[in-house]
């Protein structure tokens, strides 16, 4: 299971998380209550264990900006929150030699069909320069960072299928924290999952409480999982 423990702001939560088994951190440098700057992750990655994957999330659609920001800041993955376009997938991947992986967000929203979902996930999970596809929430046309969940019961048979047919890697974000995150993984038997609101104390501060509980309920999913 890909643990991925979003919208760090700060060396202590980001080490934190990487001591506590988290499989990759996330720095938010989109608008957000959580956004970091380049010099500031610059400063924070190479005191991580280089298992650890550091991921650097981007609304902006410029790949010059993306490519720069990600080599100063010492990332090894890049979350696009910004719609499918791959034409941005390729000129990432082009600038980089492939050596930066790439997670696609999809957000859903409370009217997005299963169809449109359906094929944005088919989309993203079969294009050659994408790793994998971040579900996230989005409401009210908000999406990252939200603490809200999207609604599972009417996504989780289509996701689940997309994923079978596909091969493709899915991650479930929006609202988990460590009270559902287990439900989570057994509703979506999905490849990782990614949290950020849900294991703070305030917005940019993890609480050390929360993120060893969401990990070790995480890990204990996937156990139960995998035996049944
Ligand atoms: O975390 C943010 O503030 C944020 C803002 C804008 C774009 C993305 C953002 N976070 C990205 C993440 O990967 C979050 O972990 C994900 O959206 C889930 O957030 P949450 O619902 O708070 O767990």
């Amino acid at each position: 299971m890909f643990l991925k423990i979003c919208a760090n702001t700060n060396l202590e939560d980001a080490a934190l998380a990487a001591e506590l088994g988290a499989s990759a951190v996330g720095f938010v440098f989109a608008p957000s209550k959580r956004i970091v700057t380049v010099e500031q992750v610059a400063a924070i990655t190479p005191h991580l264990p280089a298992t650890v994957e550091k991921v650097g999330v981007f609304t902006t659609t410029d790949p010059g900006e993306i490519v720069d920001a990600a080599k100063r800041a010492g990332l090894t993955m890049v979350q696009l929150h910004s719609a499918f376009d791959p034409q941005l997938l390729e000129a990432i991947t082009t600038r980089t030699e492939g050596k930066l992986t790439l997670l696609q967000v999809i957000d859903v929203a409370a009217d997005t069909t299963p169809e449109e979902l359906r094929l944005k996930l088919h989309a993203a999970l079969t294009h050659p320069c994408v790793a994998a596809a971040l579900l996230d929430a989005s409401h009210g046309g908000a999406s990252g960072g939200t603490g809200k969940t999207f609604d599972w019961d009417a996504t989780a048979a289509l996701v689940r299928k997309v994923q079978t047919q596909t091969g493709g890697q899915v991650l479930i974000a929006g609202g988990l924290n460590p009270h559902n995150v287990a439900e989570a993984i057994h509703t979506f038997a999905p490849w990782g999952v990614d949290v950020a609101s849900g294991v703070e104390s305030s917005p940019g501060a993890k609480d050390p409480v929360k993120l060893r509980e969401f990990l070790v309920n995480a890990r204990h999913a996937k156990q139960v999982r995998s035996a049944s």
